[in-house]
């Protein structure tokens, strides 16, 4: 079915802005100095998890100062819905992790399956070490894996449906330039 566009509008005008899109971007550099501070000798291969992980890791890999290889994977679990389910693999990487350092780049933190099950497949695959990069970590006491920690994080977020920055509302408002909490939610 498709989406009600007024009500996809409705969401944005009624949004409370959580961070600015300059906050945003201080956030995505701090953590570039980070990785470029710890990683530079390391030769990483670097993964984007699409969807949601586009657009914090188009604009970080430009702070990354040194050399790497960049690709994707696939997983999904909220399917453009506001809720999680069972994890659905659409792309597993095929690039050898055979002793490699890889770094996973995902815009959210959220239960914490996502990112659990990407770093085991990485460290079942044979990576040396799995660092891991968010660009929000959501805080309350729902994570699947307490000890579970990413590595680097842009910025902490309050226990509401955010979108902006690559996070969607129904799959909508990826492209919005800051991070936005829906109204009620
Ligand atoms: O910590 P979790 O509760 O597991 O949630 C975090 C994951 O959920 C979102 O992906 P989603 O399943 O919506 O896929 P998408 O990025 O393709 O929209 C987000 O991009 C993370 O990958
Ligand atoms: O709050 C969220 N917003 C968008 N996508 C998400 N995936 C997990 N949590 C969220």
């Amino acid at each position: 079915m498709s989406a009600d566009l007024e009500h996809i509008r409705q969401v944005m005008r009624e949004a409370d802005c959580l961070y600015t899109n300059a906050e945003v971007e201080a956030a995505i550099a701090r953590v570039g100095a980070q990785i470029n501070a710890d990683l530079a000798e390391r030769n990483p291969v670097v993964f984007c998890v699409m969807n949601g992980g586009l657009i914090f890791s188009g604009k970080l890999l430009t702070h990354l100062d040194f050399p790497l290889e960049a690709s994707y994977l696939h997983a999904t679990r909220y399917r453009n819905e506001t809720s999680g389910g069972e994890l659905f693999w659409k792309a597993k990487p095929e690039v050898s992790f055979i002793d490699r350092d890889v770094l996973i780049i995902d815009d959210i933190l959220d239960e914490g399956h996502t990112l659990g099950a990407i770093i085991d497949f990485c460290k079942h695959a044979g990576a040396r070490q799995v660092h891991t990069a968010v660009l929000i970590d959501k805080e309350h006491d729902r994570k699947a894996r307490p000890d579970l920690k990413a590595d680097y994080v842009g910025l902490p977020c309050i226990d509401r449906y955010i979108f902006g920055y690559g996070m969607d509302y129904k799959g909508y408002w990826r492209n919005a330039a800051g991070i936005f909490a829906v109204k009620g939610m």
